[in-house]
């Protein structure tokens, strides 16, 4: 087929409007493969740059995004295809550092491009037969490894979703009536406990679920970032004393800030004390229990919780979204949000309606998050998981070592529990000023100029942030199977040009 007339065409040439458009179908399709192996190729190259950045206004103007009356033709929505790509930040860079999910796992890709030709819902069984069997088999291999024989488990959008899952249980498990009288069944306030070092998305099921902010409780952390269990103790008896009915406790396994992990075992004892409810937010942190040498003792004690937040598309580097919540406890979730929709979920199918799975979650659609991370299991196997753990560990050792090396140019703020290295930049001016909290404002005011620095220059993203007990600091994430020592090398160099005028 001659390539214009191909191109001249509107996707009414392709499949499936036009019954004999096969030929033309594979043809657009091969292109649109061709722009995407470019685009990780480039990716993959480190002389190209991680990011062209421009100002919204600006690149609205470099874009165009209208949406036509009349379709376009199928050689525009390729160019379409390679400009929208020109602009992406290239997430899978090596010199990619900039939030908890870094690199471009090929075969979890591979996995993604099938899904999206398989197209389905993940709701019921019927539909979704193969990857509704993926779940059960990886959500019980993921259990094991949190050290249950037991329970049940689902694929949530997102970990925010997942820690939202756990608190409807929660409040389920201890007062059923709820989900048919409401509030009337609870009969007094809910509190729920968590450091002040949590994942924001915690706090947030407090206002969604209406117990109001402020019956989170966010207990005092201590310097390394983990949760005072005493502190905690000495708030749960605060509020009991107030009449309120504490529910519910967040242990944090791997914080999102400085990569902290909260005592597990210590919390699980007041849980157990007072009959509380412990989720463990280990979507950042859950990816070292795949790991025999750095699994414990963050995650020591972790089989205690009754539920637990893991994402795959964190540390293991599935492709966003994947995240996991799992229940000890078999059963919990369906009669928690089981709405028996009978358009759906009838009990008079074929088949075990048990493995209609959607009736479990608060939403309907739910989009297979499953292959992707089944195919990078099946290509990895659970040594290589852990092998890329030990990985990335090793390779936050070494960024470590280096800063310490170069304790001139840079500041390590504390050692890291995971993969979050958080330091201070230094330059010329600051270098000879002893470490004070006036030096700390002036470093804390650089961070910003040198972030779009580097984002300007488009070498290199290490993110920054303030916390509660400092002003702005850089955080690297190493969570990219793509990074190498070279790379960090490169990114301790790259700032030291970049900022060593500021
Ligand atoms: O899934 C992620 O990559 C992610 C989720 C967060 O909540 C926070 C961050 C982050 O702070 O980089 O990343």
């Amino acid at each position: 087929i001659a390539v214009d007339v191909l191109f001249s065409h509107k996707p009414s040439y392709i499949l499936p409007q036009n019954v004999e458009g096969y030929p033309a179908t594979k043809e657009f399709l091969m292109k649109v493969v061709d722009i995407l192996l470019d685009y990780i190729k480039a990716e993959n190259d480190r002389g190209t740059k991680v990011l062209e950045f421009h100002h919204p206004n600006d690149l609205m103007q470099l874009l165009d995004l209208e949406l036509p009356d009349n379709g376009l033709t199928l050689q525009q929505l390729l160019l379409d295809c390679s400009t929208t790509l020109k602009y992406q930040v290239k997430t899978g860079h090596p010199h990619y550092f900039n939030q908890l999910s870094c690199g471009l796992d090929v075969v979890s890709m591979a996995g993604e491009w099938l899904t999206a030709t398989a197209n389905t819902n993940m709701f019921t069984y019927e539909i979704a037969p193969v990857f509704i069997l993926m779940e059960h088999v990886v959500l019980e291999k993921m259990r094991e490894l949190i050290g249950w024989n037991t329970g049940d488990s689902i694929l949530a959008p997102g970990g925010s979703i997942s820690n939202l899952y756990a608190f409807l249980a929660a409040r389920h498990k201890m007062f059923p009536q709820y989900k048919v009288r409401g509030l009337a069944a609870v009969g007094g306030q809910l509190v729920m406990f968590t450091s002040d070092q949590c994942h924001y998305s915690v706090k947030s099921c407090a206002s969604v679920c209406g117990l109001g902010t402020d019956n989170c409780v966010m207990v005092p952390s201590d310097a390394a970032g983990r949760i005072i269990p005493s502190k905690l103790e000495e708030l749960i008896l605060e509020r009991k004393a107030m009449g309120h009915i504490p529910f519910f406790v967040n242990a944090t396994a791997g914080t999102t800030v400085i990569g902290a992990f909260d005592p597990i075992p210590q919390i699980a004892d007041i849980c157990q004390k007072y009959n509380l409810w412990l989720h463990v937010d280990a979507a950042w942190g859950g990816g070292l229990l795949l790991s025999k040498k750095y699994r414990h003792p963050r995650l020591s004690g972790i089989e205690r919780a009754d539920s637990v937040t893991w994402n795959p598309h964190k540390l293991m580097g599935a492709l966003l979204q994947c995240s996991t919540i799992h229940f000890k406890e078999d059963g919990l979730l369906i009669s928690c949000n089981q709405m028996s929709a009978e358009y759906l979920f009838m009990t008079d199918k074929l088949y075990d309606v048990q493995y209609d799975t959607g009736d479990k979650v608060i939403q309907c659609g739910r989009h297979n998050d499953i292959f992707k991370l089944w195919l990078q299991w099946r290509a990895k196997g659970t040594d290589g998981f852990e092998k890329l753990m030990d990985r990335l560990m090793e390779l936050t050792e070494y960024m470590v070592k280096r800063i310490k090396q170069m304790s001139d140019k840079f500041y390590l703020i504390l050692e890291p529990e995971l993969v979050n290295v958080c330091f201070w930049y230094l330059p010329t001016r600051v270098r000879n000023m002893p470490h004070t909290s006036e030096r700390e404002k002036i470093l804390g005011e650089i961070c910003p100029i040198l972030k779009g620095r580097m984002m300007q220059s488009g070498t290199l993203m290490v993110g920054y942030q303030p916390d509660d007990r400092r002003p702005n600091f850089f955080r690297n994430i190493i969570s990219s199977a793509a990074v190498t020592e070279a790379d960090i090398d490169f990114l301790l160099a790259e700032m030291d040009r970049l900022g060593h005028d500021l």
